[in-house]
């Protein structure tokens, strides 16, 4: 049922037919996704840049973190039990519909060792489940630069207060969403001195 072709085209790219849907990105959305069209043998294959799935989660959190919504909101399908098998370490780099065939032609290139190789997959369907919240963004402060403090850190590196503890120096946090909001309390709860 799950129809891959394998092959190489004219300039050497590996070149793979899916007969069904690309689904970039192995965070939450793509996960559900996948365990939607495993459900209803649909074939498809998961693209992912890193090396494990939902990598936000995993590797851009800081230790206190825990969701607000209830549960029932926040269940994540279980790779695992849906048998889903991303291409890790494999970054979509662009992705054209071709009028003409009705088809999608996917370009990726590995992000694993120091060989660059590239894939081209066609398929019917293209799903964007890159997510929203990736890139970290410091705003550009004037005299930032000539600040003579710790250097700052984006919300993505906190962990924990524990390394802000008794400094006796001022913590400004910038930015009162929920990320702003909870690392302030964690470095109020670390005896820190933060303002926001
Ligand atoms: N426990 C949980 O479940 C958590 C959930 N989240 C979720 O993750 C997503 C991202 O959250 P978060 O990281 O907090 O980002 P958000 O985008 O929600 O918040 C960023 C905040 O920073 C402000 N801001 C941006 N630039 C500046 C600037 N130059 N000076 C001052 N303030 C600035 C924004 O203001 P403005 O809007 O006016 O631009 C906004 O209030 C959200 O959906 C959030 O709900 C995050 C952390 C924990
Ligand atoms: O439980 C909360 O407080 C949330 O903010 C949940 C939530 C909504 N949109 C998000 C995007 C990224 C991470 C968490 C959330």
């Amino acid at each position: 049922m799950f129809s891959f072709s394998e092959q190489n085209n004219l300039f050497g790219r590996r070149c793979v037919w899916i007969n069904g849907l690309v689904i970039a990105g192995a965070g939450p959305s793509g996960l559900a996704i996948s365990a939607c069209l495993k459900d209803q043998g649909i074939p498809f294959v998961v693209i992912e840049r890193s090396d494990c799935i939902a990598s936000l989660w995993q590797k851009r959190t800081y230790d206190r973190l825990k969701l607000h919504l209830p549960k029932r909101f926040c269940q994540l399908p279980k790779a695992q039990k849906f048998d889903i098998k991303p291409q890790f370490n494999e970054c979509v780099q662009s992705a054209k519909f071709d009028e003409a065939c009705k088809l999608w032609c996917v370009k990726t290139v590995s992000t694993a060792g120091s060989v660059r190789s590239e894939t081209e997959y066609i398929c019917q369907m293209l799903v964007v489940a890159t997510g929203e919240n990736v890139e970290g963004v410091i705003p550009k402060i004037e005299g930032l630069k000539e600040f003579s403090g710790e250097v700052i850190i984006h919300a993505k590196d906190y962990k924990t207060g524990v390394k802000y503890v008794y400094t006796g120096k001022n913590d400004l946090v910038v930015g009162c969403g929920n990320s702003g909001m909870e690392v302030s309390l964690d470095l109020a709860n670390h005896n820190a001195k933060p303002s926001w």
